[in-house]
């Protein structure tokens, strides 16, 4: 069979076109030999007319821009402030253990990223952009009333005890609620980004990359905002019936900016270019690569001359045009497979750097960082790094001559994610270097308090002889690689007792004033979470006490673990008429017990013990910022860049598409983040940080090769060159005339910004 070729296919199937990089612009595009004007598709030129007619502008700028920017900032505040309680409100409103709490959160941030897919098809295929976002929108807003409705205790607190009593009322509520918000915010954010880019005109492609920037810092800013502030609506306390932690406050609020987003977009729709769907574009897609696949089996034989492209086996069928753009789809969607690599090591910023942070001390002298707060360092370092690079970087880099062309600033984005975790691993190595001795699966660790009135001599057999006086207690922990042991006193006559240890526990004996009914409480064996302080108190006075937030204590009895914050505390013990006030300045992730003795209400609580099981975190969070400092940076040129490229490189039919493709490397790499939690981990946290480090440059190696053979297109330009070699091409002059009218406006524009800087 005979092939044609035209100089057009020639040009896609061997991408090897001339490029030119534009100034600022960051994408290469393919060189023009003829005039612009000549290049640009009818259909093309059609648009521009309407969008001549329709957009305003502001500095260059069209006006309809701020709108989406706004809209943008609002959902991310609603998306990023919503999932700033999420882990809690599993954890202690409907009371899930941790690992479901963690593995829910992820699988829902990972289904966040695989809707835009979803949004994408509805978008490109049926209901255009503008709609999608209005509908999906409203899905949106409706699932974060739900979610802020789930969390309202009282609707089933019948009993007014401060907790629900219908439990699946509320998680049936929540996961509805988590459902429609995917929806929404997964199915908005490819068109939202690409219905920002359908903004800009041809001639304004330095503003449309600066957009993109603008666009990620309206993100950040909203990311920002709302993790700072909905923690603190959640800690405030509200109720119809009793008051607890103000879940409705902190899912409200994100709520109400979700509609606030809906309403700013609305008010916008005047303004903007609404580009038609055209027709299920993404059926014809799927039925041509079929026919394709289906016709290049058929013709399987050498008999049959080769094709330069697989897809130009669905020639006899389907039209060249919509050839083209799959196979401009494809290229890119191809070299999407190694990105989720990159996301796989910045998800990690929310879980294993955050447990990396509850090992610090997050006391920065006039404040004080709470583990979980460190993320906010992300936001903050991309509103600066941001116009930094934008501003200075790359065009010093431009100025020095180098072709920093956006696939090779992803490579070194990737890079940069991967010193970031050699940065953390080399920040675990100092924590491990402070943090307790714990005992491995087949060892237990025991330490022995004495609550006796003297110092006794303690035997444990075979060979541990300890001298312990009175409420103190062994120095550290003594390890045995066997369970059962026997502890003799020295006490007037001896006194002799076997115990059987926890496997892979840490214990603690209790001598108390009557050393024959001695006995072991199990100890805490990591760190407290959240960087808090694990306490307890043993009871050596004669009766009963009350301890603030404690249970009452019995005589010779040891209370369980409470968790409190760092900073000073105090206690008020309390017997009957008697009290005395006990305080104490924690730092952070250390365990104490609490020997009350005898003379606690003689001495005002003075004579109260301290037993140090675990010493507070003493390497300092700020050792985290480098790693935070290098993953921002790797995201501003890695993520900033692939928004932009994915917008350049797509098809005008399926700007959505390529969006949701970029978007789901993000549903990728979170998911690989839930696999790898599942699998375990490497027996030392600093290993596994270098692990991930060698795994992202193997990937970015990878990449740079795939990123050498791509050629950067044009593609607003292949399908007009294909249209005018379809005949489809309208009158040039008039075309020629369109465009140097636009040249001309937009030099206008930014002589007026010249002047207003001057
Ligand atoms: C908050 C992050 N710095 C950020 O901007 N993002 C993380 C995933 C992509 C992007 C976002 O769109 O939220």
């Amino acid at each position: 069979m005979l092939i044609r070729h035209t100089p057009v296919l020639a040009a896609l199937t061997q991408l090897s076109c001339p490029v030119q990089v534009f100034p600022h612009a960051g994408i290469q595009q393919l060189t023009h030999t003829h005039t612009p004007a000549a290049s640009m598709p009818d259909e093309k030129m059609d648009e521009t007319k309407k969008k001549k007619k329709k957009t305003a502008e502001c500095c260059g700028y069209p006006i309809s821009i701020f709108f989406i920017v706004v809209n943008e900032f609002c959902e991310r505040f609603s998306y990023y402030g919503m999932r700033a309680v999420l882990v809690l409100y599993f954890r202690y409103f409907l009371l899930w253990d941790d690992d479901l709490a963690t593995s829910i959160y992820h699988a829902f941030v990972a289904l966040c990223y695989l809707t835009p897919i979803l949004g994408a098809i509805i978008a490109d295929s049926w209901l255009g952009k503008f709609k999608t976002i209005i509908y999906l929108s409203i899905v949106y807003a409706i699932g974060q009333v739900t979610m802020a409705v789930s969390t309202i205790h009282d609707i089933t607190d019948s009993n007014r005890d401060g907790t629900p009593d219908n439990f699946t009322f509320h998680i049936a509520l929540s996961m509805l609620g988590l459902i429609l918000i995917a929806l929404g915010t997964g199915g908005i954010k490819p068109c939202v980004a690409a219905f920002g880019g359908d903004q800009f005109q041809e001639h304004q492609s330095r503003q449309l990359n600066t957009f993109f920037s603008v666009f990620y810092l309206c993100i950040n800013a909203g990311s920002l905002l709302s993790t700072l502030i909905t923690p603190v609506l959640r800690a405030q306390e509200c109720g119809i019936h009793t008051q607890q932690q103000c879940y409705p406050l902190a899912f409200g609020v994100p709520a109400v900016l979700m509609v606030i987003s809906l309403v700013v977009f609305i008010a916008g729709s005047g303004m903007y270019v609404k580009t038609d769907p055209e027709g299920n574009i993404m059926w014809s897609v799927c039925k041509c690569i079929g026919f394709a696949i289906r016709n290049r089996f058929r013709h399987r034989s050498s008999s049959y001359p080769k094709r330069e492209h697989w897809m130009d086996w669905a020639d006899e069928k389907y039209d060249k045009l919509l050839i083209a753009q799959i196979k401009m789809v494809l290229k890119v969607l191809f070299l999407y497979i190694p990105l989720p690599m990159f996301w796989t090591l910045f998800d990690q910023k929310g879980s294993r750097w955050t447990l990396q942070a509850t090992t610090m001390s997050g006391d920065f002298g006039g404040f004080i960082l709470q583990p979980d707060q460190m993320q906010t360092v992300n936001p903050i370092l991309i509103l600066t790094m941001v116009p930094i690079m934008d501003r200075l970087i790359f065009p010093l880099i431009q100025k020095c001559g180098l072709n920093f062309s956006p696939l090779k600033r992803m490579t070194v984005g990737m890079l940069f994610a991967a010193t970031a975790f050699v940065s953390a691993a080399l920040v675990q190595i100092e924590i491990d270097k402070t943090l307790p001795n714990f005992p491995s699966s087949s060892e237990s660790q025991l330490k022995v308090v004495n609550m006796y009135s003297t110092t006794l001599n303690v035997t444990i057999s075979p060979s541990e002889h300890l001298l312990i006086e009175s409420y103190g207690s062994s120095a550290d922990y003594i390890t045995f690689d066997h369970q059962d042991i026997t502890v003799s006193l020295n006490t007037s006559n001896v006194i002799t007792k076997a115990f059987s240890l926890i496997k892979g526990g840490r214990q603690t004996l209790i001598i108390p004033s009557d050393p024959t009914v001695m006995y072991l409480v199990e100890d805490t064996k990591s760190k407290p979470r959240e960087g808090k302080n694990a306490i307890r108190f043993v009871n050596g006075w004669t009766a009963d006490l009350n301890i603030t937030n404690l249970d009452s204590i019995e005589p010779s009895a040891t209370t369980n673990y409470t968790l409190v914050n760092q900073g000073k505390r105090d206690f008020v013990l309390r017997h009957g008429e008697q009290w005395c006030e006990f305080s104490r300045k924690f730092g952070f992730g250390a365990s104490y017990t609490f020997l009350i003795t005898e003379a606690v209400f003689s001495s005002d609580c003075e004579s109260i013990v301290e037993v140090e099981d675990m010493k507070p975190n003493s390497v300092h969070m700020a050792l985290q910022i480098p790693q935070y400092f290098l993953i921002t940076t790797g995201e501003v040129m890695f993520s900033v860049t692939g928004l932009q490229f994915s917008y350049s490189q797509a098809p005008k039919n399926m700007k959505s598409v390529l969006q949701a493709g970029w978007l789901c490397t993000n549903a990728v790499g979170n998911i690989i983040v839930l696999i790898v939690a599942e699998i375990g981990k490497l027996p030392k946290q600093w290993a596994e940080y270098v692990l991930f480090a060698s795994l992202l440059v193997a990937v970015s190696i990878i990449f740079s090769i795939m990123a050498y053979f791509y050629t950067y297109i044009d593609p607003a330009e292949i399908e007009a060159q294909i249209r005018k070699e379809q005949g489809l091409e309208p009158e040039e002059k008039e075309k020629e005339k369109e465009t140097l009218e636009m040249e001309e406006k937009d030099q206008k524009n930014e002589q007026g910004v010249k002047q207003t800087k001057i």
